[in-house]
């Protein structure tokens, strides 16, 4: 069967400062069709920025990250979507207008009740986001990333605030949108386990 997703992330010479640090000096690496990247590193390292630069919401210094398919390339809105670290608790609606929402920007396959299940959030349409507990938000957020269908998620500390339940529903999700040639970068403290595969590790590092 032919995946649903094909796309490849060029990053080259990449460098990044915030303020008047530099982060990240002359980065280049190449990912493809259901591979996963994980960021790790010490805090304040620039595991976060690093995602924004490849998000395209952080200018860097020089160089590029490019997101291409088929030889074309795609904007980043076309390409991605963010998962952030605090996920969207400053959102003044309920989680059922948030989520259906980015339903109705891309079109979800399934229900937004069916949605709230798949990420056991079952029968919270009109619960407050900024109600939601930190588990909760990391759900919902994962929730994003299934209605988004984007080839490649970007995900800030996915696990941070799951339970068991949360954690294996990460696993299991990311496997399934690797399997259909979707990508993934993921920055987190922990490893973060995905079915048969083995995601690439870059390790920033003070200096690096
Ligand atoms: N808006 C900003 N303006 C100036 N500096 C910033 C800004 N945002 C972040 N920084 C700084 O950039 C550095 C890298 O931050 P970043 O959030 O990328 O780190 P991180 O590796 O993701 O950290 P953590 O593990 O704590 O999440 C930090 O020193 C931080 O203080």
């Amino acid at each position: 069967m032919t995946p649903r997703y094909n796309i490849r992330l060029n990053v080259q010479d990449l460098t990044l400062s915030r303020g008047d640090q530099t982060l990240i000096s002359d980065l280049t690496l190449a990912l493809g069709p259901g591979q996963a990247l994980w960021l790790t590193g010490p805090n304040g390292i620039g595991k976060t920025t690093l995602l924004l630069a490849c998000a395209g919401l952080l200018t860097p210094d020089s160089g590029t990250a490019q997101w291409i398919q088929q030889d074309s390339e795609l904007s980043s809105r076309e390409a991605l979507a963010y998962a952030a670290h605090r996920g969207p608790e400053r959102s003044g609606l309920t989680l059922g207008e948030e989520l259906a929402f980015w339903q109705s920007l891309n079109g979800d396959s399934l229900s937004l009740e069916e949605r709230l299940t798949s990420v056991g959030l079952a029968g919270r349409t009109k619960t407050p986001v900024i109600g939601l507990s930190a588990g909760q938000r990391r759900r919902l957020s994962l929730a994003r990333l299934m209605a988004s269908d984007r080839a490649a998620w970007l995900m800030d500390e996915p696990l941070a605030g799951l339970d068991t339940d949360g954690r294996a529903l990460v696993t299991s999700t990311l496997s399934r949108h690797l399997t259909d040639g979707g990508m993934a970068l993921i920055a987190s403290h922990q490893p973060v386990p995905i079915n048969g595969v083995e995601a690439l590790k870059l390790v920033l590092e003070p200096g690096a």
